[in-house]
């Protein structure tokens, strides 16, 4: 049997607890290589995110992978970002105040890195986009064959015909940088959007964390620590008995993508207003009279449906087995 190279992934991440799990998951995921983390802000600040992901990369003994720091503004420049240590906690780790890592981020900003690697290995890199899509939309401007270069772009982001998380309208990685999100959305790219219409099927019960705790796995032991100021804030937010795993879920549909469904059409993002950061969603079932903000604009694919058991019980098994 011809044995499959794994697939080259780059995650691009705003670590964030869920965060630490999708990175450690995709560590010990054989069906992928994590060939770089990029940082930018979201659960934290863009300076503590790149700090965290050398952090998670010291507990697992990964240290040959390099980490790219991203913008620490939005694609507009803008400042006034809106960071989810409510979520997280201060240190965007459950307040664990772990020590300094030893490890530096290398020269290349993050989005000179991804434009690099897609260069390199033309249609075969795919970026796993955890946060705001402020490095990726920077990337496709660096370089216009970006888009065409990178293999896939499989992106946690909107809120499709559902309730955002952030308001009614918008989702949080959205939110965060909507220009950079219709960018990203229009750039023609290979793009598999995780909305959280999805991802808030696929939930961590205490059981599960019980499960993981009693555990040896180097991984479930360290995300049991962490874990606390998640489930805090679900209870509070959503009186939910779980957390969602909207990041390891993101990660699993880009190393397994029959573990999702999807459809496809062209999605374009509101970027001001009330409803800034909305995500629309057109399926091409009507054809409408008028050109429209959605016509001539390339076609992405949008999950639908999600195997949640199939996925929890690889989070499980794979965060154990550490
Ligand atoms: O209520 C929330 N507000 C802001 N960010 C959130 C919230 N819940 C989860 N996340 C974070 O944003 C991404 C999913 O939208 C996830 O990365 C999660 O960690």
């Amino acid at each position: 049997m011809a044995v499959t190279e794994p697939k080259k992934i780059i995650i691009d991440t705003d670590p964030g607890i869920d965060d630490a799990m999708a990175i450690f998951v995709a560590l010990q995921s054989p069906e992928v290589e994590v060939i770089g983390l990029t940082t930018i802000y979201g659960n934290v600040y863009t300076t503590l995110a790149t700090r965290n992901a050398l952090h998670l990369l010291e507990v697992a003994g990964r240290t040959d992978i390099p980490v790219a720091e991203g913008s620490h503004v939005t694609i507009t420049k803008g400042t006034k970002l809106r960071i989810a240590d409510f979520v997280h906690g201060a240190d965007g780790l459950g307040n664990q105040n772990f020590p300094p890592p030893k490890g530096k981020p290398i020269e290349q900003s993050a989005a000179a890195f991804l434009v690099e690697q897609a260069n390199l290995y033309p249609g075969k890199v795919t970026v796993v986009a955890l946060g705001p899509l402020t490095n990726i939309a920077l990337a496709t401007q660096l370089e216009p064959a970006f888009a065409k270069n990178i293999g896939q772009i499989v992106l946690l982001g909107g809120a499709f015909a559902v309730n955002g998380n952030v308001n009614p309208a918008a989702e949080a990685n959205i939110f965060g940088d909507p220009d950079a999100a219709d960018i990203v959305f229009t750039s023609g790219a290979d793009i598999l959007g995780v909305g959280i219409n999805v991802t808030h099927q696929v939930v961590l019960t205490d059981a599960d964390r019980e499960k993981l705790a009693r555990s040896n796995g180097k991984f479930a032991q360290y995300l049991c620590k962490i874990l606390d100021v998640y489930f805090s804030y679900h209870r509070d937010a959503y009186s939910t008995k779980g957390v969602y795993l909207h990041d390891p879920t993101t990660l699993l549909a880009a190393v397994n993508p029959s573990l999702i469904t999807y459809t496809e059409g062209v999605v374009r993002v509101q970027t001001n207003g009330i409803t800034r950061g909305l995500t629309i969603l057109y399926n091409k079932q009507k054809r409408f009279g008028e050109v429209t903000e959605w016509s001539d604009k390339p076609t992405v694919k949008v999950a639908v449906t999600v195997d949640a058991p199939a996925v929890v019980n690889l989070i499980m098994e794979r965060l154990m087995d550490s």
